[in-house]
């Protein structure tokens, strides 16, 4: 993005703190929470988000659960757009639409509400970590089942080496910021 200097991007890379083998062993977790609890960063990313699709054809945004909710709820509010909760099984009180996925680290189960999207409509969907792409790629089906069309999905962050990228050719992504 022309208005972003490398060293700002720099400086934000380093608010992602790294905890090795967490949740599980082997797993390189990126660790957001001190770059959300510093509110001078938390409003670069959100200035970030808001440049990328302030000018753009979006009628609804998705978040996915838990942090996607996060940028999602910020970003939705400074739109004046919609927000989609997509959540892990059992959570949603309306009849659902389920998708099963694997990501990095676990097997689970999203839904939607069925009625959360209207035919034809442009859906953004946000989360903070693009990983394998499995939990995203469970998103994206699940506001297409609704009937939505994806504009784009939209991260924080890209872990560069789990390919989620490719998963997930079909589909337009974005993210702020790339770990190897
Ligand atoms: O690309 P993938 O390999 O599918 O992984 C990415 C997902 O993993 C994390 O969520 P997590 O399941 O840890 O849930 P949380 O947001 O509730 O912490 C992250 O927030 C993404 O949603
Ligand atoms: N390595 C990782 N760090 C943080 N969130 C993740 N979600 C999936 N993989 C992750």
């Amino acid at each position: 993005m022309t208005f972003l200097l490398q060293s700002t991007l720099s400086r934000l890379k380093e608010k992602v703190r790294t905890i090795p083998d967490f949740p599980e062993k082997g797993v390189l977790y990126r660790d957001i929470t001190p770059l959300i609890g510093d509110g001078q960063f938390f409003r670069l990313v959100m200035t970030i988000f808001l440049e990328r699709y302030q000018r753009r054809k979006i009628d609804k945004i998705a978040a996915i659960d838990a942090r996607g909710f996060i940028f999602a709820g910020a970003l939705a509010h400074i739109l004046g757009i919609g927000l989609i909760p997509i959540r892990k099984k059992g959570k949603l009180p309306f009849q659902t639409f389920e998708s099963e996925y694997a990501s990095e680290y676990g097997v689970n189960t999203l839904t939607i509400h069925r009625d959360a999207v209207e035919r034809g409509e442009q859906v953004l969907i946000l989360d903070d970590v693009l990983a394998t792409g499995g939990t995203a790629e469970a998103a994206a089906k699940l506001v297409e089942r609704c009937g939505g069309t994806l504009v784009e999905l939209g991260f924080l962050i890209e872990l560069r080496e789990l390919k989620g990228k490719e998963r997930l050719r079909r589909y337009p992504i974005y993210s702020i910021l790339q770990f190897p």
